[in-house]
């Protein structure tokens, strides 16, 4: 089901009050965490357990990536952030406020993609804007024309807004519905895999795009099932795998917490496997002339080994560690390889 909640449509059963508000920020400024969840929980009512015991916190400010396999529980637990579906059991907090009692008063704060965005394929790009908008209790019609200008040109589709929105690429679609969750200043944007489906010049394009609101302060928490866009696009990032969280804090410490592997480029592998081994190099292994092997920890001096090296006559082509990615931490703290099957 394609489903999408902005701040505008999500925000539309909460709004007569929040109507009223209009003007007033709701969301508080001074938390420094935008989202916490504590022990938050989803059973379906099949019994699937989809979210267990999720403890999560997303710093303000921070480009936060919501990483696990296809299965493992984002959309979960996006939906019962945004107040779409009820947890079983824990709470959660949005931009300081409970959820869900007190969503009402934050959701204008809170732009939001989930699963796609819901267009009319028969509106153009502009008038489904203005259909957002007119939605929104606490958008104000009178500046509505030049904020979905400013919307249509930030995601780079000023020129298409006149064409019917059936007639976009998945890529104007979905670029369509990051416009919708823009049309009013936000704390918050919570994007549900937003690059699913797009080509890599239409990723890049987000990935761009998601920078720049991070750089005007915004902060963003966006689910990928893709390791590599987290690394590329995060400052902060949490790993769900079965509906539990792994592990969770900055890109930088987590893909430091798991070990990169040395190389060696040479033609004497045997007598250059023998001298790793000694300095403590494990898991060793050979292809074509490139000896690889985990570093143990503390790590050596890089210097002396390689020093170790050419003293035993290992004539040395390459040499270095390669750094771990964020998919070795994965590996290294599940014991299992990232399944990314679409
Ligand atoms: N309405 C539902 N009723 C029963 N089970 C559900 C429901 N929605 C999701 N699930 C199950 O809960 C688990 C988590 O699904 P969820 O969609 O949250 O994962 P995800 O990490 O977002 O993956 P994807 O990227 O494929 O959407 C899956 O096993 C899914 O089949």
């Amino acid at each position: 089901m394609r489903h999408s909640a902005s701040g505008a449509s999500a925000g539309t059963r909460a709004g007569t009050r929040a109507g009223k508000e209009a003007g007033t920020r709701a969301g508080n400024p001074s938390v420094d965490q935008v989202i916490v969840t504590q022990g938050l929980t989803k059973r379906f009512r099949g019994g699937q357990l989809a979210v267990d015991g999720l403890d999560l916190a997303v710093p303000r400010g921070s480009v936060f990536g919501f990483l696990g396999p296809n299965g493992s529980g984002k959309t979960t637990t996006i939906r019962m952030l945004m107040g779409l579906i009820e947890p079983t059991s824990g709470s959660a907090r949005l931009l300081g406020s409970p959820v869900p009692r007190g969503l009402r008063r934050v959701l204008p704060e809170v732009g939001a993609l989930i699963e796609g965005p819901a267009l009319y394929g028969f509106l153009s790009g502009r008038d489904n804007l203005r259909r957002y908008d007119a939605a929104d209790p606490t958008a104000d019609p009178r500046t509505r024309t030049a904020r979905i200008g400013d919307a249509l040109e930030r995601v780079g589709l000023a020129a298409a807004a006149g064409k019917k929105a059936r007639a976009y690429s998945l890529g104007m679609k979905q670029r369509l519905g990051l416009a919708a969750a823009l049309l009013q200043p936000r704390q918050l944007l919570v994007l549900d895999e937003p690059t699913n489906g797009l080509d890599p010049q239409g990723m890049r394009e987000i990935r761009s795009l998601v920078r720049e609101l991070a750089a005007d302060g915004t902060t963003v928490f966006l689910s990928s099932h893709l390791l590599d866009e987290i690394e590329q696009v995060c400052t902060h990032a949490a790993v769900m795998t079965r509906g539990r969280l792994v592990v969770q804090g900055p890109v930088a410490e987590l893909s430091a917490g798991a070990r990169g592997r040395l190389a060696v480029t040479t033609p004497d592998r045997a007598d250059a496997v023998r001298v790793l081994k000694e300095h403590g190099v494990t898991d060793l292994a050979v292809a074509g002339e490139k000896v690889t092997g985990e570093l143990p920890v503390p790590p050596p001096d890089l210097a002396v080994l390689n020093a170790a090296l050419v003293r035993a006559d290992v004539r040395v082509r390459a040499f270095g560690a390669e750094r771990a990615s964020l998919e070795d931490a994965f590996v290294a703290l599940t014991g299992e390889g990232f399944d990314v099957a679409q």
